[in-house]
């Protein structure tokens, strides 16, 4: 029998069997959410608040991992968890008194049936940023090996009725701002851009679907990408959170799928996909499956994704169904071709969703092994395709080697600049009274769904039962908490059940839910490009939001030179107290800290700015770069 299908007797029914224990994780204020062991995981009864939300809090980080000590691996509280990758908590587990008992050390690392399985690729450190000796991402199995159980959770059905599957949010009134924005289209022949989705010449089916989806007109990222990507050309774009660079690879891809016909088969032992879409968090990728779904409702083209924190059986099952759209995380993408269920010889498209973090040092490994897979069609026989708001000088460079040569690099606005209908404030705080801040900035929220963004795993466990214990209903979404957990939450969060979620950076990238006004940054993030994406989960597709964040002097000096020049290029007001914090964090010469704000553009130079579809000559353009930034 194959592990797969050893694995695939956790039905959803046995997952539920399971876990009837763990009702009530949603942290919803009932007082069963922060009462040590209650739920009966593992052994132990000391971890205060820690136990009702992560089990044993293995070294992994990772789901699975946590999943492992749920079943007898670990223990609670600190237990496992590496502290010197979590400069924060100290300081605030005194402020909380320092609960959480010292249990065993937490549980198991990946899982790898034949050496390949791997939980972890998720939401794994990077770029030094959030690795860092068990820091917060850091989600690489380190615990032990393949004695964890398999991992029984079957994910709810995506919806089958229409209605649910295009329900929508409306376009804000910023939408036809996007207009505004200088776009810069570089590398040689870019096709003309379209300005209108007519002019995308999409099948019927096709242009139905993006009608029920309530779009009327196309974002520059689609007006630009959709012909970039139809012509055939590999790409790299860039564009600010929230304006539609999802729908800007989706569409083109299914439309050159239904002009050729694609069909999914179910009679196929092994799946051969056109089309890999990788994503950096579960979440992220469900989300894009989603959408791919809703595209391709009503045609040939079957869409599935496969993500970690879930039943491989399941999931190979669902591909064995007909893929041609495979969407997944890259620890669970690779698995699953390595167990032979994917063959890449149809492979036309592959797509990197937030591109940044999939190359940086957290994932690049992986994507390496991606288009190292045997089958893998070369670059030259594929279509790549990268889209992410940011995009680091250092990643841009490696990412070419991923691309053709002849690649167009797409920037919609600044490259790694913030999105400017969300209205950023900071305030100066120290570490001790940001509780207290929290707690008049959630005053003025209300009932206003608001992300509250904290450096750890650790921290996200307390500030949820603090909110809890001060009767706001909140829930929480990281790293240790079991895959049915975090799906629990962000839909009590979506549905306004809870409409305050306190999350870690797995919740920082791509997420687009509705209604979300306010984003705390309650820990500011160590990197800037962090700091944009989660300012980003507010202020989409033309909506208006607000972001604020605690600046702590003592931790984030180092941020506050970046975060100048984020806040004077997207329009804010820069307080002249971190003005002054990063003229002094960079010794007094030659910083201009309103000057030119970011590298701007494609590492490979050139291009040529375009506003309304118009070309205009690269020299002309970049002064009004520069006019427009500086
Ligand atoms: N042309 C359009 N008209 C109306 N709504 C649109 C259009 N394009 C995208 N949207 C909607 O805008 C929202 C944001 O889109 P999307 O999630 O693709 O943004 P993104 O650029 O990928 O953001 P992020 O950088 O955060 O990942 C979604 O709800 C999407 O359905």
């Amino acid at each position: 029998m194959d592990n797969w299908e050893e694995e695939g007797t956790g039905t959803a029914g046995h997952y539920q069997a399971i876990n009837n224990n763990a009702e009530g994780s949603s942290l919803n204020g009932r007082s069963d959410s922060f009462a040590g062991g209650s739920r009966g995981r593992g052994r132990g009864t000391r971890g205060g608040f820690r136990n009702a939300f992560s089990s044993g809090n293995d070294d992994s980080g990772n789901s699975d991992g946590g999943q492992g000590s749920r079943w007898g691996g670990g223990g609670f509280g600190n237990s496992g968890y590496d502290d010197s990758g979590d400069n924060e908590a100290s300081g605030f587990r005194s402020d909380f008194g320092g609960r959480g008992g010292r249990g065993g050390r937490g549980g198991r690392g990946g899982y790898r049936p034949g050496g390949e399985y791997r939980e972890e690729g998720e939401e794994r450190g990077g770029r030094g940023r959030f690795g860092g000796g068990g820091g917060e991402l850091d989600d690489v199995g380190r615990g032990g090996e393949n004695t964890a159980p398999k991992v029984v959770y079957v994910p709810p059905p995506p919806p089958e009725e229409e209605n649910s599957i295009f329900a929508h949010y409306a376009s804000g009134i910023n939408f036809d701002k996007y207009d505004n924005i200088l776009v810069d289209v570089s590398g040689e022949n870019p096709p003309q851009a379209i300005m209108t989705f007519e002019e995308a010449a999409m099948c019927e089916t096709l242009n139905r679907n993006v009608g029920k989806s309530g779009y009327v007109k196309p974002t520059p990222v689609q007006k630009h990408g959709i012909p970039i990507i139809m012509a055939g050309r590999d790409l790299m774009a860039c564009a600010q959170t929230g304006s539609g660079k999802t729908a800007a690879f989706l569409l083109p891809i299914l439309q050159r799928l239904m002009a050729d016909g694609v069909a999914a088969s179910r009679f196929s032992e092994v799946q051969e996909p056109e089309v890999i879409i990788v994503a950096p968090t579960r979440e992220l990728i469900n989300q894009i499956f989603l959408e791919a779904r809703k595209f391709a409702f009503g045609t040939c083209v079957r869409t599935v994704v496969v993500y970690g924190g879930v039943n491989t059986g399941y999931m190979i099952r669902e591909v064995l169904k007909g893929c041609n759209v495979l969407c997944g995380t890259p620890g669970r993408m690779l698995d699953i071709i390595g167990r032979g269920k994917v063959g890449l010889s149809k492979l036309r498209y592959l797509v990197l969703d937030e591109a940044d973090r999939m190359l940086d040092m957290g994932f690049e490994p992986d994507m390496r092994k991606l288009v190292g897979s045997p089958g893998m069609p070369s670059k030259e026989e594929r279509q790549t395709l990268m889209f992410s708001a940011t995009y680091p000088e250092d990643i841009q460079r490696m990412a070419a080697d991923f691309l053709k040569t002849d690649y167009l690099f797409l920037a919609v606005g600044q490259v790694g600049g913030a999105c400017s209908d969300v209205e950023q404030n900071m305030v100066q705080v120290t570490q001790y009274a940001k509780r207290d801040m929290l707690m008049d900035v959630l005053k003025t929220t209300g009932t206003e769904r608001t992300m509250v963004f904290v450096e750890t795993k650790r921290k996200a466990d307390f500030i949820a039962t603090f909110l809890c214990q001060e009767n706001i209903p909140t829930t929480s979404i990281h790293g240790d908490r079991e895959q049915r957990e975090r799906e629990q939450a962000l839909a009590d969060f979506r549905i306004g059940k809870c409409p305050v979620l306190v999350a870690t950076s797995v919740a920082a990238r791509g997420l687009d839910i509705e209604h979300v006004q306010h984003v705390v940054n309650f820990d500011l993030p160590s990197s800037i490009d962090e700091y944009v994406h989660r300012i980003g989960r507010t202020g989409r597709c033309g909506n208006t939001g607000r972001a604020m964040s605690f600046f702590d002097p003592e931790a984030d000096t180092p941020l506050a030179r970046s975060l100048v020049k984020v806040l004077a290029g997207a329009q804010q007001e820069v307080p002249s107290w971190l003005e002054e914090i990063a003229i002094g964090a960079h010794g007094t010469t030659g910083f201009n800290p309103r000057g030119r704000v970011f590298a701007s553009m494609d590492t490979r130079k050139g291009g040529a700015f375009e506003r309304d579809g118009a070309r205009q000559p690269a020299v002309q353009s970049q002064a009004a770069d520069e006019d427009e930034w500086e």
